[in-house]
């Protein structure tokens, strides 16, 4: 398994004829079943929107906190509108805004925050689309039929993820280590992930603790792999565990961490799917236990807010080689 994450252009995919997709399906398919990112250039989402986005991110957690939370996410099983610094526990430091697609109750409308909500909704819709693509390469390459992934996400409900970690005082990050996010891998099928120039993500992609830096390089996305598209492709592309590191220290001056914002968009599959390992050949071992997906999500969820779990449930995603 090499370590470094390949980049690759997804122009011709979106563009070109068969013979030119299933060539960049292979690139794709390649970089998901060794590292489990991919770095993806013409994707087809203009870096100017990419920026309002971030642009409206900004804007939104520079909102007073009595205002962010007029929009607090309520109901865990929606996921929708805004959590603060803390609500997941743990010592990351983050506050997040959750977009989706079917319901939005908890956005600042066009009066409170002009542009928000449609250059939102705009935007999912290009994530979406982009996402659909990347699915299609793997449905391609492991020969699913081009509309597998699509007929499995008809009702799921993606999740549009705005992420501000705050400016942080050097001692915080001192006494608390890894003050950003904790590592982990995803739990859908896949994520798109845009970050700033600041920097801090790594990926484990052997799962021994040997973290490396994953620089944001610009006019990129990066893609990688989640949980269930592990287990439904029998092991054959890899949930590799990432976490976001403070910058080090010779990257900043002075006493404070600047901030950073990031932007995932996480996939899942429809609630109701099973998600039962693929076989593809004769003999074949099943590497997982089937998981229906909604049951998967809960107990991530659960863990992930420190609660219990469903009872007796353990779908732990194992170490590997
Ligand atoms: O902020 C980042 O770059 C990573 C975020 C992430 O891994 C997540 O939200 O699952
Ligand atoms: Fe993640």
């Amino acid at each position: 398994m090499t370590e470094s994450i390949p980049l690759v252009s997804f122009e011709n995919f979106l563009t070109g004829d068969r013979a030119a997709q299933e060539e960049v399906a292979n690139q794709v398919y390649e970089a998901f079943s060794t590292v489990g990112f991919i770095y993806l250039k013409d994707f087809g989402i203009p870096q100017s929107r990419i920026e309002e986005i971030f642009g409206l991110a900004k804007t939104f957690f520079e909102l007073p906190l009595a205002e962010k939370l007029k929009y607090k996410l309520q109901d865990p099983s929606v996921n929708q509108g805004y959590t603060g610094d803390g609500a997941e526990g743990h010592n990351d430091h983050k506050e997040a805004y959750e977009h989706r697609r079917f319901i939005n109750a908890r956005c600042p409308d066009e009066s409170e925050l002009p542009g928000f909500r449609r250059t939102l909704d705009d935007f999912y819709k290009q994530c979406l689309s982009l996402a659909m693509n990347v699915l299609k390469c793997l449905a391609m390459v492991l020969k699913l039929g081009d509309d597998f992934f699509t007929t499995i996400t008809t009702r799921a409900d993606p999740q549009l993820r705005i992420l501000h970690y705050p400016p942080l005082e050097r001692s915080v990050i001192e006494s608390q280590g890894h003050a950003r996010i904790m590592p982990h891998t995803d739990y859908g099928l896949c994520t798109l992930l845009f970050q700033d120039s600041t920097g801090g993500l790594e990926v484990d992609p052997y799962h021994t603790g040997k973290f490396t830096s994953v620089p944001p390089i610009p006019g990129t996305v990066l893609v990688n792999i989640a949980d269930l598209l592990q287990r439904f492709t029998n092991g054959r592309v890899k949930s590799t565990r990432h976490r976001v590191v403070s910058p080090p220290a010779h990257i900043f001056r002075g006493e404070v961490l600047p901030p950073r914002y990031s932007i995932p968009f996480f996939v899942h599959p429809d609630p109701e799917t099973l998600i039962d390992p693929i076989l593809l050949y004769d003999g074949e071992q099943k590497l997982y236990e089937p998981v229906n997906a909604k049951e998967y999500r809960d107990w991530r969820t659960a863990r992930n807010y420190r609660m219990k779990g469903p009872e007796g449930k353990n779908f732990e995603v194992e170490a590997r080689g």
